[in-house]
């Protein structure tokens, strides 16, 4: 193939089988008679993959479990050779491959830190300078001094991202590490990349499709170790869920039907409930289906911004009494109050809330500025306001949300930004019936009329 002169990864005709012997003793044979006689079959992990990656590209590569992904990041990192073709990366490469396949699991976080670093070409004195923020960004408490091995899988790869945000890498290669750490690191991690790539280029394997759409400007479908489709996430993520639906049709058919039954029965009588509710409500949430969401604890220590006139001291989700929740349904009425202290004389508060997935898309959100915009609220120094915001819960389906909370002075257009909370209160989604789109609305009227 003809290479692009301004590609940062070059992968060029690369295929890679892998030995598979029927006995064990195969493998001795092999290595006694030095090749001239093949005691192996071949299995070809990849066969003749070609692409290139430009600076500022964020790749997503998508396809089912066998597909090659792992193998073809392996070969590009250079951790596998390939049996045929050339990977050429320029510039310095910092990978997250299999979890904390970097780490020696003897050594402590601190050890593996500079063990990694250097390994990624830092210097002592650089890694010196860094240490603090590597510790801080993982956040792992005493166990930085810890042996890795009593790591869990989580605390793993939140000390290899940190490694390797702050490496000053060019190429950030990643597989599938974002799906073991949790929302609020997650999170982190999205907010991370998404500065990283702005920049800089990106390789990144994941089963996730949203997390493709989200963050990769281009995306590849591999199959049976060959690349199917180069395109747009969104093309390349749609052939892939066709795909995957046709695989699986047979199966999830049933459970849609006798769902689908017990919905359509009587949309008559069902027609004009008196309050906005789901006219399926009380079918989904005596069943599996009904969307379970636990509420954790207000993160007074969350990630956090503004110039701190005022700060957020609460955020809670309550019931129709008021009553704190830890647990919610969605679909069914809650409302947020958002707690703020004043440390300065505030005229015109502004508070506002974002629910975002784990991805850290935005998936609502609102503020009081509508509200209050011809009558603003005068708060005193010393002061304390409570924002409400009463709404239906969305469905969510099933994964960590968080809820982002803020406090601004000024009008929508023109603020000071006082406290910007990230992720101060985190939700988990754990049964659904929402599979499609980013969130289910309920729904006031589904009917069939045959006309
Ligand atoms: N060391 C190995 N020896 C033999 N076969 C291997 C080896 N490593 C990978 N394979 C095979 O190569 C194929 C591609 O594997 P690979 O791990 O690259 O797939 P993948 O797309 O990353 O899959 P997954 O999504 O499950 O991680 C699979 O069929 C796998 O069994």
């Amino acid at each position: 193939m003809c290479s692009d002169a301004g590609a940062v990864i070059n992968v060029d005709g690369i295929s890679k089988f892998f030995e598979i012997y029927s006995k064990p003793s195969h493998r001795l044979w092999q290595m006694a008679f030095r090749g001239r006689r093949c005691f192996y079959e071949p299995f070809w992990a990849l066969r003749d993959v070609s692409f290139d990656v430009r600076r500022g590209e964020c790749v997503g590569i998508i396809g089912r479990n066998g597909a090659g992904k792992s193998t073809l990041l392996q070969v590009i990192t250079g951790t596998l050779a390939p049996s045929s073709g050339n990977v050429d990366v320029k510039g310095r490469v910092a990978a997250l491959l299999e979890l904390g396949s970097g780490f020696n699991p003897e050594f402590t976080g601190r050890e593996n830190v500079y063990l990694n670093a250097s390994i990624l070409g830092l210097t002592r004195e650089e890694i010196d300078a860094r240490f603090d923020d590597i510790a801080a960004f993982a956040d792992i408490g005493d166990f930085i001094e810890q042996p890795v091995k009593s790591y869990s899988s989580g605390m793993v790869v939140r000390l290899a991202f940190a490694v390797v945000a702050h490496v000053d890498a060019d190429v950030l290669i990643i597989d599938e590490a974002l799906s073991v750490g949790d929302a609020f690191f997650t999170q982190k991690c999205m907010r991370f990349l998404r500065r990283f790539i702005a920049e800089r280029t990106a390789l990144f394997v994941s089963h996730d499709t949203a997390a493709v759409n989200s963050l990769c400007s281009r995306a590849i479908l591999m199959e049976n170790g060959r690349i199917k489709q180069i395109g747009s996430p969104k093309e390349v993520t749609e052939t892939y869920l066709k795909d995957m639906y046709e695989a699986h049709q047979g199966s999830s058919a049933p459970t849609d039907e006798a769902a689908g039954a017990e919905v359509a029965g009587d949309t008559e009588s069902a027609a004009a409930p008196e309050e906005f509710r789901d006219m399926r409500a009380d079918f989904i949430n005596a069943s599996n289906l009904r969307n379970d969401i636990q509420v954790f604890a207000f993160n007074e220590n969350s990630e956090a911004f503004g110039k701190k006139g005022a700060t957020i001291v609460d955020a809670v989700l309550l019931d129709a009494e008021n009553h704190p929740l830890n647990w919610i349904v969605g679909g069914e009425p809650v409302s947020l109050r958002i707690t703020v202290q004043a440390h300065k004389d505030i005229f015109g508060p502004i508070v506002g809330f974002f629910c975002n997935n784990r991805l850290g898309q935005q998936i609502f959100g609102d503020n009081t500025f509508l509200v209050y915009r011809d009558k603003p609220v005068f708060l005193r120094a010393g002061q304390k306001l409570s924002a409400s915001f009463s709404f239906t819960m969305p469905i969510l389906e099933v994964g960590d949300y968080s809820f982002s909370v803020a406090v601004a002075e000024g009008t929508q257009e023109e603020h000071v930004q006082h406290d910007w909370k990230h992720d101060a209160l985190l939700l988990r989604s754990t049964t659904t019936s929402c599979h499609t789109g980013m969130v289910g609305i309920p729904m006031k009227q589904i009917s069939l009329n045959v006309i």
